[in-house]
């Protein structure tokens, strides 16, 4: 005869009754998660391609968490806590670059028999690619366009591209350690591209031909440089993958597919962090 439940539960130290309490799947509310998987056609690879967009867009989600905290505390002055959360933002970077391996494993011939269900859909609509662009300090207008269809997305989109940037409260760290930028940075409107500036570049040479003396600006200055590094690795793996696969066919979201992934690589966030690398 089998053993009586509550002497397994004791053998095992488990519990087994958990009738009026939360679950791991309420508190994680795997049942929205778990059936949002709808594929369009019957092809049994759709479900990796579906996997590994929904994947990309939770670790979005997280990065954007931790990149509007590290604003927030660096305005504040509180730069250990904001290091601790850029540390955690390139290692998410490093983490979801393996997904472009797992997409790899999908064929052309494979992906060819579903692509046309994807309609004009495409990652250029991602909206959380763009919030991070935007935290960033990268910013154009015509990315907005895109989303006029959507106000409520819309408005949330234009607030961020309103917000000062990581790049603009690191530069705001620059002057109030008392160097010379250019006041017109200080209080500049938020929603213009940022433009590349010789006082914020004198600067950065300061802190990193002194180090010891600038040690938590030498420090934020290496963040940036490894969240720009990880971003330009994810854009050439996204590229490369998509040569792999569509070869240099237009893309569905309107562009020249390839080409156009290429010219993106182009994009710098911290310009003068960058360039300061030649002068050193
Ligand atoms: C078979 C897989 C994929 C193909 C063939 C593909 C193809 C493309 C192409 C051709 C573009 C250019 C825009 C267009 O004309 O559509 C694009 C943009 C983009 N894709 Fe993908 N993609 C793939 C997977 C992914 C994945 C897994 C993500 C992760 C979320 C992603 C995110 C993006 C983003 C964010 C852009 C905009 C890039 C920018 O404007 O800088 N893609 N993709
Ligand atoms: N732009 C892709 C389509 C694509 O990849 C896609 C379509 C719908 C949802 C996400 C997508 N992923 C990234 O661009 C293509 O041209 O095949």
């Amino acid at each position: 005869m089998s053993k009586h439940l509550s002497e397994m539960e004791k053998e095992q130290g488990v519990h087994t009754d958990f009738k009026n309490n939360m679950t791991y799947g309420d508190y994680l509310q795997l049942d929205k998660i778990l059936s949002s998987q709808h594929r369009l056609s019957d092809h049994h690879d759709e479900m990796l391609f579906i996997t590994i967009h929904q994947v990309s867009e939770l670790w979005m989600k997280l990065i954007l968490h931790e990149i509007r905290a590290a604003i927030d505390h660096i305005e504040q002055d509180e730069l250990d806590p904001a290091f601790k959360m850029l540390a955690r933002v390139s290692k998410i970077q490093s983490q979801i670059i393996y997904a472009w391996d797992v997409l790899s494993t999908l064929t052309p011939s494979e992906y060819m028999e579903f692509r046309d269900k994807l309609g004009q859909a495409s990652g250029f609509q991602s909206y959380q690619y763009r919030m991070i662009e935007f935290s960033l300090g990268y910013k154009s207008d015509y990315i907005l366009k895109i989303y006029e269809k959507d106000p409520k997305l819309l408005k949330e989109l234009k607030e961020a591209y309103k917000a000062p940037s990581l790049y603009d409260t690191a530069i705001k760290q620059l002057a109030k350690a008392g160097f010379d930028i250019n006041p017109e940075l200080l209080h500049r409107d938020y929603s213009k591209p940022y433009q590349s500036d010789p006082s914020v570049e004198e600067a950065w040479l300061a802190v990193y031909k002194d180090v010891e003396t600038y040690w938590n600006l030498y420090q934020l200055a290496e963040k940036l440089i490894d969240i720009e590094d990880w971003i330009q690795q994810w854009r050439f793996r996204h590229m490369k993958t998509v040569e792999r696969i569509i070869g240099h066919k237009m893309g569905t979201g309107g562009s020249s597919g390839v080409g156009y992934l290429k010219k993106v690589l182009d994009h710098c966030f911290f310009p003068e962090l960058w360039n300061i690398r030649t002068k050193l």
